[in-house]
């Protein structure tokens, strides 16, 4: 039996899967971002660690023999975070999370203390990134700063807590601009213009490979009988890779989580910076990819059905069927709420409906949200292509997956064929635990196969037309409308 723990943005979700693959189990605690300030976004680590718990120990209740019988548990965790800890362990401060835009100064900083920033991490200084953040506490936290000992990313920080060890992987440890990605290991020089040194990081193995044993203290709360080896594991969006078997060079999917993901694999190292692509490691040695990533993907539906106060499974609902004229007259809306990387590259940004009439209602706005998550992900697919990537059809993971009618106007914007695996909604834990069964011996071949598919959307001819000229209207939305932004800090 195998433990797949996926340390999401919105929930901490743990999957099992027996020796032939079968997901025979799953579970979930629910995980509540902190914005004290405009542009801020903080968990606290022992907020992931408790969710971490109580996920396993739902599903050990429920699954009492399997969790015992666990013999390899895999690791995924949303990307880029800079978790801080001083000389004995303890987080030193919320962790500074991915779509947390206040280091936007720090980026240029960045440049300036390391021109080859690009050369060396085939990506742009982005706020979302590592290094910038740790910049920005150097400025405003100083104390602070001088008391860091180790940097980790969210789900090392969760194996610190699992294992005792201080371990990344090169698929996580690509978000942080301290990795020279085509070799896969630390850079001096990036770490130097941080104020750091290889003494602040983890050590790195790769996804697959062992990285330590659970702690026998930590073994008997989850209700695990042995002490399993605990696998390198991945950033969440190279773990669903592994879990929708996204492995060999040309494959891709899309991640409709809280963030909205394009992600293609490479045998190489392709660098594509010019529109924002993300050129990392896969969780899987000798594999590199590339992504779009839009900051604010499913979490404009939950902004929304916070706001409304009506649930995403119902607000869906109400756009089944609204008819063409109806589409026509909705709003354009800019998904920018947190920002924007891929291809604004653009942290000032922030959402904009466009078109609000008295005619405007609720079931308007739900398209117009629905749509704009849409036409972002078509600009991350165009930057993609630009770079190189060619893409016919697509999985499609995340919890936005659940949604039939969502996914169908995605198809149809995107005009690509998108495929929902069975269990998309949980594919980063998937491939958590794949990863922690190659690492415990299995061949990679042999568990890394694609899912059953759930249901397939295949492009609509009957809106093209009205996608395109809404497309439009967006496209123009944009820079239109960024001057009126308050510019960056
Ligand atoms: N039925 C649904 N239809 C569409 N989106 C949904 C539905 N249920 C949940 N979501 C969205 O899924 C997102 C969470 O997806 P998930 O992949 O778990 O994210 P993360 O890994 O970032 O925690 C939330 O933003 C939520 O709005
Ligand atoms: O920043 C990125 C990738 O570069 C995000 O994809 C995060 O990794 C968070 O992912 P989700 O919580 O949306 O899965």
């Amino acid at each position: 039996m195998f433990l797949g723990i996926d340390l999401g943005t919105s929930e901490v979700k743990v999957l099992l899967v027996d020796d032939a693959g079968r997901v025979a189990g799953a579970a979930g605690a629910p995980l509540e971002v902190s914005r004290p300030h405009p542009r801020w976004s903080e968990q606290a680590p022992e907020d992931w660690w408790r969710a971490t718990v109580a996920a396993v120990q739902r599903l050990r209740d429920a699954h009492p023999a399997a969790v015992a019988a666990v013999r390899g548990i895999g690791l995924s965790g949303q990307m880029h975070g800079a978790t801080l800890l001083d000389a004995v362990d303890r987080p030193l401060r919320p962790a500074i999370l991915w779509n947390d835009t206040r280091s936007d100064r720090e980026c240029r900083e960045l440049l300036e203390r390391a021109p080859a920033t690009l050369e060396i991490t085939g990506n742009r200084a982005m706020p979302g990134f590592t290094a910038p953040k740790l910049l920005w506490v150097a400025r405003h936290e100083p104390e602070l700063f001088a008391r860091v000992a180790s940097v980790l990313l969210p789900k090392d920080y969760v194996r610190l807590r699992l294992t005792g060890e201080k371990v990344s992987d090169p698929s996580d440890a690509s978000g942080t601009l301290w990795l020279d990605v085509a070799r896969r290991d630390w850079s001096d020089v990036m770490l130097a213009a941080t104020g750091l040194s290889r003494a602040h990081m983890p050590r790195l193995v790769e996804g697959s490979a062992p990285s330590g044993r659970l702690l026998p203290a930590v073994a008997a709360t989850l209700g695990i009988a042995g002490t399993p080896v605990v696998a390198g594991g991945g950033g969440d969006n190279a773990a669903s890779a592994v879990g929708i078997g996204a492995i060999s060079p040309g494959d891709g999917f899309l991640s409709l989580g809280t963030s909205g993901v394009l992600f293609v694999v490479n045998d190489r190292f392709l660098p594509a910076p010019a529109r924002a692509v993300h050129a990392f490691c896969h969780a899987l040695p000798a594999r590199w990819h590339q992504m779009s990533v839009m900051l604010s993907a499913a979490s404009c539906l939950r902004w929304l059905s916070r706001l409304l106060g009506i649930g995403e499974a119902d607000l869906v609902a109400e756009v089944e069927g609204l008819d063409a004229a109806a589409r026509a007259r909705a709003p354009i809306f800019l998904p920018y709420l947190s920002g924007e990387r891929t291809p604004h590259d653009d942290a000032a940004a922030t959402g904009v409906f466009h078109g609000l009439t008295h005619d405007t209602d609720r079931r308007a706005l739900v398209y117009a949200v629905l749509e704009g998550v849409a036409f972002g992900l078509a600009d991350g697919l165009a930057a993609l292509q630009e770079a190189g990537a060619r893409v016919e059809a697509l999985s499609v993971v995340g919890g936005g997956a659940r949604s039939g009618v969502w996914t169908q106007l995605i198809a149809d914007v995107l005009d690509v064929r998108l495929e929902t695996p069975e269990g998309g909604e949980r594919g980063a834990a998937l491939g958590a635990a794949r990863l922690a069964q190659i690492a415990c011996g299995a061949p990679e071949a042999a568990v890394c196969g694609r899912p059953p598919v759930a249901r397939a959307h295949v492009p609509s001819p009957a809106s093209a037309t009205l996608l395109a000229n809404r497309r439009d209207r967006f496209r123009r939305l944009y820079p239109a409308v960024a001057p009126l932004w308050p510019p960056a800090a």
